[in-house]
């Protein structure tokens, strides 16, 4: 059997890129800072001491971080005996973003510019504005500037369940963000609106990535919460990934885990399943790994490393949830058949020491184990689609435009 199982932990970045001075981000390391503040007993909430990850670093993950930033992470065993291959990758793609990475990773980097929406305040251009509000009939809106999506919530939360204006919000990203209370507003209603946003979004000619359904519960500022009712609407990637030639050239099955089928907007997936949470994600990638079948890729985005304690930089939070991810990895592994991969990947960084709330242009860690998968350095990589080239070689599909074989 060949199956091939793809697990990205989202904006788990192992250090700056070469061009991360162009976004602002040189020196950033979403790996090495968290592990840094473990190491210097500054992430002993809920969780305590240097980051203990011995499974991912088996698979290579410290290595990894050494070809990338010329260093071992603090704390970090840099003689654990190796399983996997590793290697570090760079991002081709003009973004940090994570359809860019997604796309980037299934050999489809994004080169064009997305459209975004740059002023901070008043950031929704107002015939955008106007006709939105016209086409869903909306009482009028909130927000309409960049924001953290948590810190909004406090601040207009209350006065979105008052007047039923939804809160529009975006970031550095190529982003349009819906808010909206699910009780006093209505999660199939934000749906809707989301819907027609996306369409005057792509009719218009914007450019952007995403249109993002935020819900949220709860009584009062201080109390709000985001559910797992989250639904990005992007738009279709630019040409073929390779989820998308193992349908069509083998008759294959790629079961989507979490956000993935969101990321590519549908394409390419044949079926998928939702969870929420880290050990839910977890769960069910391990329920449909057990039922795979030949030719089939399963591929999950656990979010929570980004949404939950990236964005939020929540370091002790974000060091906790590796090694949560790091304990559950052998039940994992222990699925890895004879002829199957595993690859554990990123799509950006997302470094929670840093400043703002934003992603940060990193490398990311490449971890590839197998039966038949050589351990050992795989060196620095030009492109995340070199993982992609290298499932494409794998299932034997027609090659892609972009990346190596890293096999
Ligand atoms: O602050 P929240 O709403 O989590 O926003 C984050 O999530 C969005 C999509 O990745 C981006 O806009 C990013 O900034
Ligand atoms: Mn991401
Ligand atoms: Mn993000």
């Amino acid at each position: 059997m060949k199956r091939a199982f793809i697990m990205v932990l989202d904006s788990f970045g192992i250090g700056a890129s070469k061009d991360a001075e162009k976004f602002g981000d040189a020196g950033s390391d979403t790996l090495g800072h968290i592990a840094q503040a473990c190491y210097d007993g500054k992430a002993d909430q809920g969780r305590q001491g240097p980051l203990h990850l011995p499974n991912l670093t088996a698979l290579g993950l410290a290595k990894a971080a050494e070809i990338s930033t010329g260093k071992i992470p603090a704390g970090m065993d840099a003689d654990a005996t190796i399983l996997g291959a590793y290697a570090s990758a760079a991002e081709l793609s003009s973004g940090k973003d994570t359809p860019s990475g997604h796309w980037e990773i299934a050999g489809v980097p994004v080169l064009f510019d997305w459209g975004y929406f740059s002023e901070t305040e008043n950031s929704f251009p107002q015939e955008l504005l106007d006709t939105l509000v016209e086409q869903a009939g909306l009482p009028g809106y909130l927000g309409n500037c960049h924001s953290s999506g948590t810190v909004i919530l406090d601040k207009l939360g209350e006065e979105h369940m008052r007047t039923g204006k939804p809160i529009f919000y975006t970031s550095a990203d190529s982003v349009f963000q819906i808010a909206c209370h699910e009780e006093t507003f209505g999660v199939d209603r934000l749906y809707e609106l989301c819907e027609i946003a996306r369409k005057i979004l792509t009719e218009g000619g914007y450019n952007i990535g995403r249109v993002i359904a935020r819900p949220f519960i709860g009584a009062k500022a201080g109390e709000f919460v985001r559910t797992g009712n989250r639904h990005d609407l992007a738009v279709e990637p630019p040409s073929a990934t390779m989820l998308q030639k193992l349908v069509e050239e083998k008759g294959g099955e790629v079961i989507s885990v979490g956000k993935i089928a969101d990321i590519y907007a549908q394409q390419g997936i044949t079926r998928k399943v939702k969870a929420t949470g880290l050990d839910a994600l977890f769960d069910a990638t391990l329920a449909e790994m057990k039922q795979a079948p030949d030719n089939s890729i399963v591929f999950t985005n656990f979010v929570d490393f980004d949404s939950s304690w990236g964005h939020r930089r929540d370091v002790a939070g974000y060091a906790g949830g590796l090694e949560l991810f790091d304990r559950r990895l052998p039940e994992l592994m222990a699925l890895v058949g004879e002829g199957d991969i595993l690859i554990l990947t990123a799509d950006h960084g997302c470094d929670p020491t840093w400043s703002g709330t934003d992603h940060t242009r990193e490398h990311i860690p490449v971890l590839i184990y197998g039966p038949q998968v050589k351990p050992g350095p795989l060196g620095q990589r030009e492109t995340f689609a070199d993982i992609g080239q290298t499932i494409a070689t794998y299932f034997g599909l027609s090659a892609m435009d972009y990346g190596r074989n890293m096999l």
